[in-house]
């Protein structure tokens, strides 16, 4: 926690990135609290709609940013270094530790016979395809525009919907089967279990026994599906390539099941709530715009195929909203600036990582890209919305930056 943090301190010193002193043992956490706590108090309730949610999300960086021109910021417990508007710095010097739920996990350490390395011939996009995932056929979006349709009916027309659960239990539902295949209901159990964990994580001082018993029972409900697939057939989902991946380690007993275990709860970690948030701030700036919500209705193959996959993710902090390389315009939801491509788009493209970058880049993100597709063609397809008076925008840093109070949409029926 200081040697390490220090030498790399050191080093980014050298490259010119300076940053705040961080105070012994706990970094720039206290830094960084007050500063959240003023601009809370600053910016109340409601901000206008604009992407520019860093000044709020992240106060500390736009002063440190000011102060130190390349900054980065130290914050120990979970370390990170971040870096800002450094157009020479392509190689990663971001490092940071994804959140661990309890143990160490194998990930992190190298990917491993799970992912593989990075020219592995695995091929994410195909696990939601019927012909490849038999169980996935039943992954699809019908509950979700029934109980809409229903709901719409039911208030005569318009209803207004707190969109998030929907898409949160969408995203649950595909995440599930995809790795528990046909056992997912108790795949399930097990994630909302690990939803159960990931919210006591945000209350560290009551949470240790809780954790501790929420372990146990995560982890032999997990041993039990594994030895249910073990002695029944083989399946095409990740559950499968997990145990086959720790098959082919010298791990011992302990150390299989425990990397069983974590990988289980990596891909729900990132997989779940990061394409659940994404849809929703995506229907928020459909209905905030609704010619764009025309344009992918008229153009949904177009858009689907080719154009817009590019632009779910315009929701990147300072270095995806920086004037300096998105144009005076950056803050302005604008999907036509990706009509040529990133590169098209901005002058520094590789600042364009919604997915991460290097070896660590996002091993679902062809994964999620098809879920996010299909469940917002369904959604367009199906209804017009617009923002519901009740919606209040204030994106929010959680795990993810999330809309505070969640997204209401007023939705009909097309
Ligand atoms: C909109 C949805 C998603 C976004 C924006 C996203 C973004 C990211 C980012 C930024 C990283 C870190 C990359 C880095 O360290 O450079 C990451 C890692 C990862 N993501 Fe995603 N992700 C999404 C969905 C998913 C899904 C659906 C899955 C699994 C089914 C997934 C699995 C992973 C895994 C396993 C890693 C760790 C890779 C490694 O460290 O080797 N992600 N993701």
């Amino acid at each position: 926690l200081i040697l390490k943090p220090e030498r790399l301190r050191s080093k980014l010193r050298k490259q010119g990135i300076r940053g705040p002193p961080p105070s012994f043992l706990l970094g720039n956490i206290n830094d960084m609290k007050k500063m959240k706590s003023t601009a809370s108090k600053t910016q109340p309730g409601e901000q206008a709609l604009t992407h520019n949610c860093s000044s709020a999300v992240f106060p500390f960086l736009d002063l440190w940013r000011k102060q130190y021109g390349f900054t980065f910021m130290f914050s120990l417990g979970n370390i990170q270094i971040l870096h800002m508007n450094h157009p020479d710095v392509v190689k990663e010097i971001s490092i940071c530790t994804s959140l661990d739920l309890g143990k160490p996990s194998y990930q992190h350490k190298e990917r491993g016979p799970l992912l593989g390395p990075w020219d592995s011939d695995f091929n994410w996009s195909n696990i939601g395809s019927p012909k490849e995932n038999p169980c996935s056929r039943t992954i699809h979006g019908k509950g979700q525009v029934n109980s809409w349709t229903n709901l719409i009916e039911s208030e005569g027309g318009v209803a207004d919907v707190h969109v998030d659960e929907y898409m949160r239990s969408f995203s649950e539902d595909v995440i599930s089967r995809a790795c528990f295949g046909s056992n997912y209901s108790k795949g399930e159990e097990i994630f909302s279990k690990l939803n159960e964990l990931q919210e006591l994580l945000h209350l560290p001082t009551k949470s240790k026994r809780e954790t501790w018993r929420l372990e146990k029972e995560l982890h032999s409900l997990i041993m039990k599906v594994v030895k249910e697939r073990k002695e029944g057939a083989s399946e095409n989902d990740l559950l499968q390539m997990i145990i086959e991946g720790a098959a082919n380690t010298d791990f011992g007993q302990d150390e299989t099941d425990r990397f069983i275990v974590d990988n289980c709860k990596n891909i729900y970690l990132a997989g779940y709530e990061t394409t659940a948030v994404c849809a929703t701030w995506t229907l928020m700036l459909l209905a905030s715009n609704p010619e764009w919500q025309q344009f992918v209705l008229k153009s949904l193959k177009f858009v689907l195929t080719r154009c817009l996959t590019q632009t779910w993710f315009t929701l990147m902090v300072a270095l995806q909203q920086d004037p300096d390389i998105w144009g005076p315009d950056a803050n302005i939801f604008k999907p036509e600036r990706f009509a040529n491509g990133v590169s098209g788009a901005c002058k520094l493209p590789y600042v364009y990582m919604p997915f991460g970058v290097g070896p660590r880049i996002c091993a679902g993100q062809h994964f999620a890209m098809a879920e996010l597709k299909i469940l917002l063609a369904l959604i367009v397809s199906n209804f017009s919305f617009s923002l519901s008076p009740k919606y209040r925008h204030s994106p929010a840093m959680r795990l993810l930056i999330e809309p505070e109070h969640g997204v209401n949409l007023l939705i009909k029926k097309l």
